[in-house]
Protein backbone atom coordinates (compact mmCIF):
# COMPACT_ATOMS: atom_id res chain seq x y z
CA UNK A 1 0.00 0.00 0.00
CA UNK A 2 1.18 3.38 -0.74
CA UNK A 3 2.09 5.90 2.27
CA UNK A 4 -0.12 8.64 2.79
CA UNK A 5 1.93 11.72 2.31
CA UNK A 6 3.06 12.99 5.64
CA UNK A 7 1.99 9.62 7.39
CA UNK A 8 5.33 7.50 7.05
CA UNK A 9 3.60 4.19 5.50
CA UNK A 10 6.34 1.43 6.52
CA UNK A 11 8.22 2.80 9.31
CA UNK A 12 11.18 0.27 8.43
CA UNK A 13 11.64 1.92 5.07
CA UNK A 14 12.89 5.17 7.42
CA UNK A 15 15.50 3.39 8.30
CA UNK A 16 19.17 4.28 6.82
CA UNK A 17 21.01 0.98 7.19
CA UNK A 18 24.23 2.05 5.16
CA UNK A 19 24.86 5.37 7.13
CA UNK A 20 26.21 3.96 10.73
CA UNK A 21 26.59 6.65 13.21
CA UNK A 22 28.26 4.29 15.60
CA UNK A 23 29.56 1.03 15.64
CA UNK A 24 28.08 -1.55 18.27
CA UNK A 25 28.76 -0.27 21.80
CA UNK A 26 28.78 -2.34 25.07
CA UNK A 27 27.80 -0.68 28.50
CA UNK A 28 28.04 -2.57 31.69
CA UNK A 29 25.15 -1.28 34.30
CA UNK A 30 26.33 -1.57 37.71
CA UNK A 31 23.61 -3.03 40.66
CA UNK A 32 21.32 -0.14 41.52
CA UNK A 33 22.65 2.54 38.90
CA UNK A 34 21.24 3.58 35.68
CA UNK A 35 22.32 4.39 32.51
CA UNK A 36 20.72 7.21 31.24
CA UNK A 37 20.74 8.37 27.55
CA UNK A 38 18.96 10.44 24.88
CA UNK A 39 18.42 10.08 20.86
CA UNK A 40 17.83 12.54 19.23
CA UNK A 41 13.92 12.04 16.86
CA UNK A 42 17.37 12.09 13.63
CA UNK A 43 18.46 8.57 15.03
CA UNK A 44 17.07 5.44 16.22
CA UNK A 45 19.15 3.35 18.60
CA UNK A 46 18.87 -0.32 18.66
CA UNK A 47 19.71 -2.06 21.69
CA UNK A 48 19.73 -5.26 23.69
CA UNK A 49 20.16 -7.00 27.28
CA UNK A 50 22.93 -9.05 26.62
CA UNK A 51 23.10 -10.29 30.28
CA UNK A 52 21.12 -9.31 33.32
CA UNK A 53 18.26 -7.42 34.11
CA UNK A 54 17.50 -4.25 32.71
CA UNK A 55 14.29 -1.84 32.50
CA UNK A 56 12.77 1.41 31.63
CA UNK A 57 10.82 3.26 34.21
CA UNK A 58 9.79 -0.02 35.47
CA UNK A 59 9.29 -2.35 31.71
CA UNK A 60 11.44 -4.92 32.23
CA UNK A 61 13.58 -5.35 28.65
CA UNK A 62 13.69 -8.79 26.92
CA UNK A 63 16.59 -10.46 27.51
CA UNK A 64 18.80 -10.74 23.51
CA UNK A 65 16.35 -9.03 21.92
CA UNK A 66 16.70 -6.18 19.69
CA UNK A 67 14.76 -2.54 20.24
CA UNK A 68 14.55 0.15 18.56
CA UNK A 69 14.30 3.91 19.72
CA UNK A 70 13.98 7.26 18.30
CA UNK A 71 13.22 10.41 20.11
CA UNK A 72 13.34 9.32 23.91
CA UNK A 73 15.06 10.46 26.86
CA UNK A 74 14.83 7.04 28.88
CA UNK A 75 17.31 5.38 31.98
CA UNK A 76 17.41 1.72 31.71
CA UNK A 77 17.96 0.92 35.90
CA UNK A 78 19.73 -2.39 36.90
CA UNK A 79 17.75 -3.86 40.23
CA UNK A 80 19.92 -6.60 41.07
CA UNK A 81 23.32 -6.60 42.31
CA UNK A 82 24.85 -8.14 39.07
CA UNK A 83 24.37 -5.48 36.71
CA UNK A 84 23.10 -5.83 33.59
CA UNK A 85 24.84 -5.49 30.48
CA UNK A 86 23.76 -3.61 27.33
CA UNK A 87 25.00 -3.64 23.63
CA UNK A 88 23.73 -0.84 21.01
CA UNK A 89 24.55 1.04 18.09
CA UNK A 90 22.96 4.05 16.23
CA UNK A 91 21.37 4.57 12.62
CA UNK A 92 20.29 6.97 11.42
CA UNK A 93 16.13 7.86 11.13
CA UNK A 94 15.51 9.16 7.44
CA UNK A 95 11.96 9.77 8.08
CA UNK A 96 13.36 12.44 10.48
CA UNK A 97 16.11 13.47 8.93
CA UNK A 98 15.15 17.55 8.36
CA UNK A 99 12.28 17.52 10.29
CA UNK A 100 14.50 18.64 13.39
CA UNK A 101 17.54 20.82 14.24
CA UNK A 102 18.50 18.53 16.61
CA UNK A 103 22.18 16.64 16.40
CA UNK A 104 22.39 13.37 15.20
CA UNK A 105 24.37 12.06 18.27
CA UNK A 106 23.19 10.39 21.21
CA UNK A 107 23.83 11.67 24.75
CA UNK A 108 24.43 9.39 27.40
CA UNK A 109 26.00 8.66 30.93
CA UNK A 110 25.76 6.59 34.08
CA UNK A 111 24.72 7.66 37.01
CA UNK A 112 24.67 6.03 40.40
CA UNK A 113 22.16 8.75 41.92
CA UNK A 114 19.19 6.87 41.55
CA UNK A 115 15.84 7.65 43.16
CA UNK A 116 14.71 4.25 42.02
CA UNK A 117 15.29 2.59 45.46
CA UNK A 118 12.23 5.37 46.58
CA UNK A 119 9.88 4.65 43.97
CA UNK A 120 10.44 0.95 44.46
CA UNK A 121 9.43 1.32 48.44
CA UNK A 122 6.61 3.35 47.03
CA UNK A 123 5.63 0.59 44.71
CA UNK A 124 5.85 -1.78 47.90
CA UNK A 125 3.97 0.31 49.85
CA UNK A 126 1.38 0.42 47.54
CA UNK A 127 1.60 -3.32 46.71
CA UNK A 128 0.94 -4.46 50.77
CA UNK A 129 -2.11 -1.72 51.03
CA UNK A 130 -3.62 -3.81 47.64
CA UNK A 131 -2.64 -7.45 49.31
CA UNK A 132 -4.88 -6.31 52.49
CA UNK A 133 -7.67 -4.85 50.60
CA UNK A 134 -7.81 -7.96 48.19
CA UNK A 135 -7.99 -9.94 51.64
CA UNK A 136 -10.86 -7.86 52.98
CA UNK A 137 -12.44 -7.87 49.55
CA UNK A 138 -12.28 -11.85 49.56
CA UNK A 139 -13.81 -11.95 52.39
CA UNK A 140 -15.97 -9.26 52.85
CA UNK A 141 -18.27 -9.57 49.70
CA UNK A 142 -21.33 -6.92 50.85
CA UNK A 143 -18.85 -3.55 52.02
CA UNK A 144 -15.81 -4.07 49.58
CA UNK A 145 -13.40 -1.53 49.70
CA UNK A 146 -11.32 -0.03 47.20
CA UNK A 147 -7.25 -0.16 46.30
CA UNK A 148 -4.76 3.09 46.70
CA UNK A 149 -6.15 6.08 45.00
CA UNK A 150 -2.91 7.89 44.20
CA UNK A 151 -2.49 11.11 42.80
CA UNK A 152 1.02 12.54 41.44
CA UNK A 153 1.98 16.44 41.77
CA UNK A 154 5.17 18.14 41.50
CA UNK A 155 6.62 21.31 39.34
CA UNK A 156 7.03 21.14 35.72
CA UNK A 157 9.65 18.10 34.43
CA UNK A 158 9.99 16.89 38.67
CA UNK A 159 9.28 13.06 36.55
CA UNK A 160 5.70 12.75 37.28
CA UNK A 161 4.76 10.80 34.41
CA UNK A 162 7.92 8.20 34.83
CA UNK A 163 6.76 7.61 38.27
CA UNK A 164 3.37 7.07 37.32
CA UNK A 165 4.73 5.09 34.40
CA UNK A 166 6.91 3.26 36.50
CA UNK A 167 4.34 2.49 39.28
CA UNK A 168 2.24 1.36 36.92
CA UNK A 169 4.59 -1.54 35.50
CA UNK A 170 5.77 -2.78 38.78
CA UNK A 171 1.82 -2.97 39.92
CA UNK A 172 1.56 -4.91 36.22
CA UNK A 173 4.48 -7.14 37.28
CA UNK A 174 2.53 -7.77 40.53
CA UNK A 175 -0.72 -9.09 38.27
CA UNK A 176 -2.32 -5.79 39.55
CA UNK A 177 -4.55 -4.13 36.57
CA UNK A 178 -4.15 -0.16 37.81
CA UNK A 179 -5.99 2.50 36.23
CA UNK A 180 -3.79 4.85 34.81
CA UNK A 181 -5.66 8.35 34.41
CA UNK A 182 -3.36 10.83 32.20
CA UNK A 183 -4.99 14.44 33.30
CA UNK A 184 -2.01 16.00 31.31
CA UNK A 185 -3.29 17.12 27.90
CA UNK A 186 0.18 17.70 26.36
CA UNK A 187 0.62 14.13 26.36
CA UNK A 188 -1.28 11.59 23.95
CA UNK A 189 -1.85 8.95 26.50
CA UNK A 190 -3.47 5.55 24.20
CA UNK A 191 -4.81 8.64 22.54
CA UNK A 192 -3.98 11.92 20.85
CA UNK A 193 -2.59 14.68 22.33
CA UNK A 194 -5.73 17.47 23.88
CA UNK A 195 -7.70 14.16 25.15
CA UNK A 196 -7.80 13.05 28.70
CA UNK A 197 -7.44 9.11 29.50
CA UNK A 198 -8.06 6.72 32.19
CA UNK A 199 -6.85 3.03 30.99
CA UNK A 200 -6.81 0.08 33.26
CA UNK A 201 -3.31 -1.53 32.77
CA UNK A 202 -2.86 -4.93 32.19
CA UNK A 203 0.34 -5.65 30.43
CA UNK A 204 3.72 -4.31 29.92
CA UNK A 205 4.33 -0.94 28.18
CA UNK A 206 5.03 -0.76 24.52
CA UNK A 207 9.00 1.07 24.85
CA UNK A 208 9.31 1.11 20.91
CA UNK A 209 6.44 3.64 20.67
CA UNK A 210 6.30 7.01 21.32
CA UNK A 211 6.82 7.92 24.45
CA UNK A 212 6.68 4.60 25.83
CA UNK A 213 3.39 3.58 25.77
CA UNK A 214 1.59 1.51 23.29
CA UNK A 215 -1.30 0.64 20.91
CA UNK A 216 -5.02 1.21 22.23
CA UNK A 217 -7.78 -0.90 20.66
CA UNK A 218 -7.86 1.74 17.58
CA UNK A 219 -4.80 0.22 16.43
CA UNK A 220 -6.02 -3.23 16.49
CA UNK A 221 -4.60 -6.24 16.77
CA UNK A 222 -0.88 -4.69 18.53
CA UNK A 223 2.12 -6.66 19.57
CA UNK A 224 1.59 -6.27 23.12
CA UNK A 225 -2.18 -6.70 24.41
CA UNK A 226 -3.77 -3.26 23.31
CA UNK A 227 -4.76 -1.31 26.14
CA UNK A 228 -8.80 0.06 25.97
CA UNK A 229 -8.73 3.89 27.40
CA UNK A 230 -11.53 5.53 28.52
CA UNK A 231 -11.23 9.03 26.28
CA UNK A 232 -12.71 12.41 27.24
CA UNK A 233 -12.20 15.11 24.62
CA UNK A 234 -10.63 18.69 25.85
CA UNK A 235 -9.29 19.49 22.63
CA UNK A 236 -6.04 21.92 24.17
CA UNK A 237 -2.69 20.78 25.09
CA UNK A 238 -2.56 22.81 27.93
CA UNK A 239 -5.09 22.71 31.14
CA UNK A 240 -5.36 26.34 31.27
CA UNK A 241 -7.03 27.50 27.73
CA UNK A 242 -9.94 26.17 29.01
CA UNK A 243 -10.02 25.28 32.79
CA UNK A 244 -13.67 25.17 33.13
CA UNK A 245 -14.07 22.60 30.36
CA UNK A 246 -10.79 20.99 32.22
CA UNK A 247 -12.70 20.93 35.47
CA UNK A 248 -16.09 19.39 33.52
CA UNK A 249 -13.98 17.00 31.96
CA UNK A 250 -12.20 15.85 34.87
CA UNK A 251 -15.11 15.14 36.70
CA UNK A 252 -16.56 13.01 33.87
CA UNK A 253 -13.85 10.98 33.79
CA UNK A 254 -13.54 10.72 37.13
CA UNK A 255 -17.36 9.41 37.55
CA UNK A 256 -16.74 6.67 34.59
CA UNK A 257 -13.23 5.67 36.71
CA UNK A 258 -15.23 4.75 40.18
CA UNK A 259 -18.21 3.25 38.24
CA UNK A 260 -15.64 1.41 36.48
CA UNK A 261 -13.76 -0.25 39.16
CA UNK A 262 -17.34 -1.02 40.76
CA UNK A 263 -17.63 -3.48 37.78
CA UNK A 264 -14.30 -5.13 38.19
CA UNK A 265 -12.66 -6.30 41.04
CA UNK A 266 -8.95 -7.00 39.92
CA UNK A 267 -9.16 -3.31 39.02
CA UNK A 268 -10.81 -2.03 41.94
CA UNK A 269 -8.30 -4.18 44.17
CA UNK A 270 -5.65 -2.11 42.54
CA UNK A 271 -6.62 1.42 42.54
CA UNK A 272 -5.33 4.22 40.69
CA UNK A 273 -2.73 6.45 39.29
CA UNK A 274 -2.76 10.00 38.08
CA UNK A 275 -0.51 11.72 36.10
CA UNK A 276 -1.14 15.61 36.21
CA UNK A 277 0.08 18.57 34.64
CA UNK A 278 2.45 20.54 36.62
CA UNK A 279 0.65 22.24 39.31
CA UNK A 280 1.18 24.38 42.32
CA UNK A 281 -0.52 25.47 45.07
CA UNK A 282 -2.24 27.85 43.21
CA UNK A 283 -3.92 25.32 41.37
CA UNK A 284 -5.15 23.87 44.54
CA UNK A 285 -9.27 24.04 43.12
CA UNK A 286 -7.84 21.81 40.40
CA UNK A 287 -6.03 19.74 42.59
CA UNK A 288 -9.58 19.63 44.91
CA UNK A 289 -11.21 18.79 42.33
CA UNK A 290 -9.27 15.60 41.40
CA UNK A 291 -9.02 14.53 44.52
CA UNK A 292 -13.22 14.58 45.09
CA UNK A 293 -13.44 13.14 41.40
CA UNK A 294 -11.31 10.30 41.86
CA UNK A 295 -11.90 9.72 45.49
CA UNK A 296 -7.83 9.91 45.99
CA UNK A 297 -6.12 8.64 49.56
CA UNK A 298 -2.81 8.89 48.78
CA UNK A 299 -0.72 12.27 47.13
CA UNK A 300 2.91 11.73 46.18
CA UNK A 301 4.59 15.03 46.07
CA UNK A 302 7.69 14.77 43.75
CA UNK A 303 11.00 16.73 44.83
CA UNK A 304 8.97 19.80 46.37
CA UNK A 305 8.90 20.29 50.32
CA UNK A 306 6.93 23.61 49.81
CA UNK A 307 4.31 22.13 47.78
CA UNK A 308 3.92 19.33 50.35
CA UNK A 309 3.53 21.43 53.33
CA UNK A 310 0.98 23.69 51.56
CA UNK A 311 -1.27 21.09 51.06
CA UNK A 312 -0.93 19.20 53.79
CA UNK A 313 -2.12 22.53 55.82
CA UNK A 314 -5.26 22.85 52.76
CA UNK A 315 -6.34 19.18 53.47
CA UNK A 316 -5.52 19.07 57.20
CA UNK A 317 -9.62 18.19 57.72
CA UNK A 318 -8.75 15.34 55.42
CA UNK A 319 -5.41 13.86 57.17
CA UNK A 320 -7.63 14.25 60.62
CA UNK A 321 -10.20 11.95 59.25
CA UNK A 322 -7.68 9.80 57.90
CA UNK A 323 -9.40 10.06 54.41
CA UNK A 324 -5.69 11.40 52.78
CA UNK A 325 -2.03 10.64 53.32
CA UNK A 326 1.06 12.45 52.05
CA UNK A 327 4.25 10.86 50.53
CA UNK A 328 7.14 13.17 49.79
CA UNK A 329 9.41 11.17 47.18
CA UNK A 330 12.84 12.93 45.81
CA UNK A 331 12.98 14.13 42.01
CA UNK A 332 15.41 11.93 40.08
CA UNK A 333 18.60 13.51 38.89
CA UNK A 334 17.91 11.99 35.46
CA UNK A 335 14.48 13.68 34.42
CA UNK A 336 15.23 16.36 31.45
CA UNK A 337 13.56 19.79 30.69
CA UNK A 338 12.31 19.06 27.78
CA UNK A 339 11.69 21.89 25.56
CA UNK A 340 8.77 23.54 23.08
CA UNK A 341 10.17 21.92 19.78
CA UNK A 342 10.96 18.73 21.61
CA UNK A 343 7.44 18.17 23.35
CA UNK A 344 6.05 19.57 19.67
CA UNK A 345 7.63 16.99 17.81
CA UNK A 346 6.72 14.13 20.07
CA UNK A 347 3.07 15.48 19.37
CA UNK A 348 3.45 15.56 16.17
CA UNK A 349 4.97 11.61 16.40
CA UNK A 350 2.24 10.54 18.56
CA UNK A 351 -0.74 11.87 16.21
CA UNK A 352 1.55 10.08 13.04
CA UNK A 353 1.70 6.88 15.40
CA UNK A 354 -2.00 6.91 16.34
CA UNK A 355 -3.02 6.71 12.19
CA UNK A 356 -0.05 4.94 11.21
CA UNK A 357 0.77 2.65 13.92
CA UNK A 358 4.36 1.41 15.41
CA UNK A 359 7.31 -0.32 13.75
CA UNK A 360 6.04 -3.54 14.63
CA UNK A 361 2.34 -3.15 13.83
CA UNK A 362 2.10 -0.55 11.39
CA UNK A 363 -1.56 0.26 10.55
CA UNK A 364 -3.30 1.36 7.40
CA UNK A 365 -5.08 4.04 7.76
CA UNK A 366 -8.48 5.36 5.47
CA UNK A 367 -8.89 8.67 3.54
CA UNK A 368 -12.11 9.84 2.26
CA UNK A 369 -13.42 13.03 1.17
CA UNK A 370 -16.62 13.90 3.57
CA UNK A 371 -18.83 16.62 2.64
CA UNK A 372 -18.99 19.33 5.32
CA UNK A 373 -22.86 20.47 5.29
CA UNK A 374 -23.37 16.34 6.50
CA UNK A 375 -21.95 16.83 9.67
CA UNK A 376 -22.90 19.33 12.97
CA UNK A 377 -19.25 20.46 13.79
CA UNK A 378 -18.57 22.28 17.32
CA UNK A 379 -15.33 23.95 18.64
CA UNK A 380 -13.95 23.79 21.83
CA UNK A 381 -13.76 27.70 23.39
CA UNK A 382 -10.11 29.30 23.94
CA UNK A 383 -11.14 30.71 27.31
CA UNK A 384 -8.04 32.82 27.13
CA UNK A 385 -9.28 34.21 23.58
CA UNK A 386 -13.13 34.69 24.86
CA UNK A 387 -12.03 36.62 27.96
CA UNK A 388 -10.31 39.13 25.84
CA UNK A 389 -12.70 39.31 23.16
CA UNK A 390 -15.99 39.06 24.95
CA UNK A 391 -16.95 42.35 25.45
CA UNK A 392 -16.44 43.05 21.22
CA UNK A 393 -18.89 40.73 20.59
CA UNK A 394 -22.14 42.20 19.40
CA UNK A 395 -25.01 41.12 21.17
CA UNK A 396 -26.79 37.93 19.81
CA UNK A 397 -23.67 36.49 18.50
CA UNK A 398 -23.35 34.13 21.23
CA UNK A 399 -23.13 30.45 21.09
CA UNK A 400 -25.55 29.64 23.22
CA UNK A 401 -27.74 27.31 21.75
CA UNK A 402 -31.65 28.45 20.75
CA UNK A 403 -33.78 27.80 23.70
CA UNK A 404 -35.78 25.73 21.21
CA UNK A 405 -33.26 23.66 20.79
CA UNK A 406 -32.12 22.84 24.05
CA UNK A 407 -34.17 19.81 25.71
CA UNK A 408 -35.83 20.17 29.19
CA UNK A 409 -33.04 18.91 30.95
CA UNK A 410 -31.23 21.70 30.07
CA UNK A 411 -33.40 24.61 30.32
CA UNK A 412 -34.40 23.13 34.25
CA UNK A 413 -30.52 23.45 34.93
CA UNK A 414 -29.82 26.46 32.80
CA UNK A 415 -26.80 24.69 31.39
CA UNK A 416 -24.86 26.79 29.26
CA UNK A 417 -22.71 25.70 26.20
CA UNK A 418 -20.68 28.99 25.36
CA UNK A 419 -18.02 28.50 28.26
CA UNK A 420 -17.46 25.19 26.64
CA UNK A 421 -18.20 24.43 22.76
CA UNK A 422 -19.32 26.82 19.86
CA UNK A 423 -20.75 25.72 17.02
CA UNK A 424 -18.82 26.02 13.88
CA UNK A 425 -21.80 27.43 11.80
CA UNK A 426 -19.16 27.90 8.41
CA UNK A 427 -16.76 25.47 8.15
CA UNK A 428 -14.09 26.25 6.38
CA UNK A 429 -10.41 25.80 5.61
CA UNK A 430 -9.63 28.47 7.86
CA UNK A 431 -10.70 26.77 11.24
CA UNK A 432 -10.13 23.20 10.18
CA UNK A 433 -7.44 22.72 7.90
CA UNK A 434 -4.78 20.39 9.25
CA UNK A 435 -6.74 19.70 12.53
CA UNK A 436 -7.17 16.66 14.86
CA UNK A 437 -10.99 16.19 15.03
CA UNK A 438 -12.85 14.21 17.98
CA UNK A 439 -15.44 12.05 16.86
CA UNK A 440 -18.26 11.94 19.73
CA UNK A 441 -20.69 9.08 20.42
CA UNK A 442 -23.77 11.26 19.59
CA UNK A 443 -25.95 11.55 16.77
CA UNK A 444 -26.21 14.43 15.20
CA UNK A 445 -29.80 14.91 15.91
CA UNK A 446 -28.96 15.41 19.37
CA UNK A 447 -29.42 18.53 20.19
CA UNK A 448 -29.09 18.37 24.45
CA UNK A 449 -26.07 20.76 25.61
CA UNK A 450 -25.60 18.11 28.66
CA UNK A 451 -25.60 15.16 26.16
CA UNK A 452 -22.58 16.84 24.18
CA UNK A 453 -20.28 17.75 27.13
CA UNK A 454 -20.80 14.19 28.50
CA UNK A 455 -20.31 12.32 25.58
CA UNK A 456 -17.13 9.96 25.07
CA UNK A 457 -14.91 9.86 22.01
CA UNK A 458 -15.15 7.33 19.78
CA UNK A 459 -11.51 8.21 18.04
CA UNK A 460 -9.95 11.11 16.44
CA UNK A 461 -10.01 12.10 12.42
CA UNK A 462 -7.12 14.44 10.99
CA UNK A 463 -8.60 16.75 8.25
CA UNK A 464 -5.93 17.73 6.34
CA UNK A 465 -7.61 20.03 3.96
CA UNK A 466 -11.03 21.93 3.18
CA UNK A 467 -12.19 22.69 0.19
CA UNK A 468 -13.90 26.09 0.70
CA UNK A 469 -15.58 25.75 -2.67
CA UNK A 470 -17.04 22.99 -2.52
CA UNK A 471 -17.77 22.51 0.79
CA UNK A 472 -15.48 19.07 1.36
CA UNK A 473 -12.98 17.93 3.27
CA UNK A 474 -10.37 15.43 3.01
CA UNK A 475 -10.44 13.37 6.24
CA UNK A 476 -7.94 10.46 7.22
CA UNK A 477 -9.39 7.84 9.81
CA UNK A 478 -7.57 5.25 11.92
CA UNK A 479 -9.96 2.82 10.52
CA UNK A 480 -11.16 1.57 7.45
CA UNK A 481 -15.13 2.32 6.44
CA UNK A 482 -17.48 4.92 6.89
CA UNK A 483 -17.75 7.57 9.44
CA UNK A 484 -20.63 7.35 11.62
CA UNK A 485 -22.86 10.76 11.05
CA UNK A 486 -22.09 11.43 14.83
CA UNK A 487 -21.09 15.21 16.16
CA UNK A 488 -17.57 15.87 15.78
CA UNK A 489 -15.85 18.45 17.75
CA UNK A 490 -12.82 20.37 16.25
CA UNK A 491 -9.86 20.20 18.49
CA UNK A 492 -7.22 22.86 18.23
CA UNK A 493 -4.58 20.30 18.21
CA UNK A 494 -3.05 20.68 14.95
CA UNK A 495 -1.24 18.58 12.79
CA UNK A 496 0.53 18.90 9.37
CA UNK A 497 1.31 16.83 7.09
N1 LIG B 1 15.98 8.90 35.34
C1 LIG B 1 15.84 9.43 34.12
N2 LIG B 1 16.85 9.36 33.22
C2 LIG B 1 16.73 9.91 31.99
N3 LIG B 1 15.64 10.58 31.58
C3 LIG B 1 14.61 10.69 32.43
C4 LIG B 1 14.64 10.11 33.74
N4 LIG B 1 13.47 10.39 34.37
C5 LIG B 1 12.72 11.08 33.48
N5 LIG B 1 13.40 11.26 32.32
C6 LIG B 1 12.94 11.98 31.12
O1 LIG B 1 12.79 13.35 31.48
C7 LIG B 1 11.69 13.92 30.76
C8 LIG B 1 10.72 14.57 31.75
O2 LIG B 1 10.22 13.57 32.61
P1 LIG B 1 8.66 13.39 32.90
O3 LIG B 1 7.87 13.55 31.64
O4 LIG B 1 8.48 12.15 33.69
O5 LIG B 1 8.44 14.66 33.83
P2 LIG B 1 7.06 15.39 34.16
O6 LIG B 1 7.19 15.94 35.52
O7 LIG B 1 5.92 14.47 33.90
O8 LIG B 1 7.08 16.53 33.06
P3 LIG B 1 5.95 17.67 32.82
O9 LIG B 1 5.93 18.53 34.02
O10 LIG B 1 6.47 18.39 31.61
O11 LIG B 1 4.66 16.93 32.61
C9 LIG B 1 11.05 12.78 29.98
O12 LIG B 1 11.52 12.83 28.64
C10 LIG B 1 11.55 11.53 30.69
O13 LIG B 1 11.60 10.41 29.81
Amino acid sequence: MSAIPGFGGDLNSNIDEDSNLNKSSVVEINGQSEWRFEVPFRTIMKLKVVNGIGEIFGTELPLNVEISLTGVKYAIYAPLDEGCKVEYYCVSNKANSTSTNEDDEISEYISEETSMNHYMNLHFALESYRQSISEHNFVNSSSQKTGPRVLVVGNRHSGKTSLVKTLASYGCKMDRSPILVNLNPRDGVFSVPGSLTATPISDAFDLESVNGWGGSTTSGSTFHNPKQPLVKNYGFTSHSDNLDLYKYQISKLGVAVVSRMEEDIAVKNSGLLIDTPPLSIKDFTIIENIVSDFEVNIIVVIGNERLLIDLKKKFKHKIASSQLDFVKVPKSGGVIEVDDAYIRKSQEESIKEYFNGTIRSPLSPFKTELDAKDFVIYKCVDSSEANSNLSFLPSGDSFTPEASEMSDGDKKEEFSLDTYYSQLQEPSSSNLDNSIVAITQLPQNNKSARDLMNTCVLGYAHVSKFDDTKSKMKVLLPFPGALPRNILISTSVGYTE
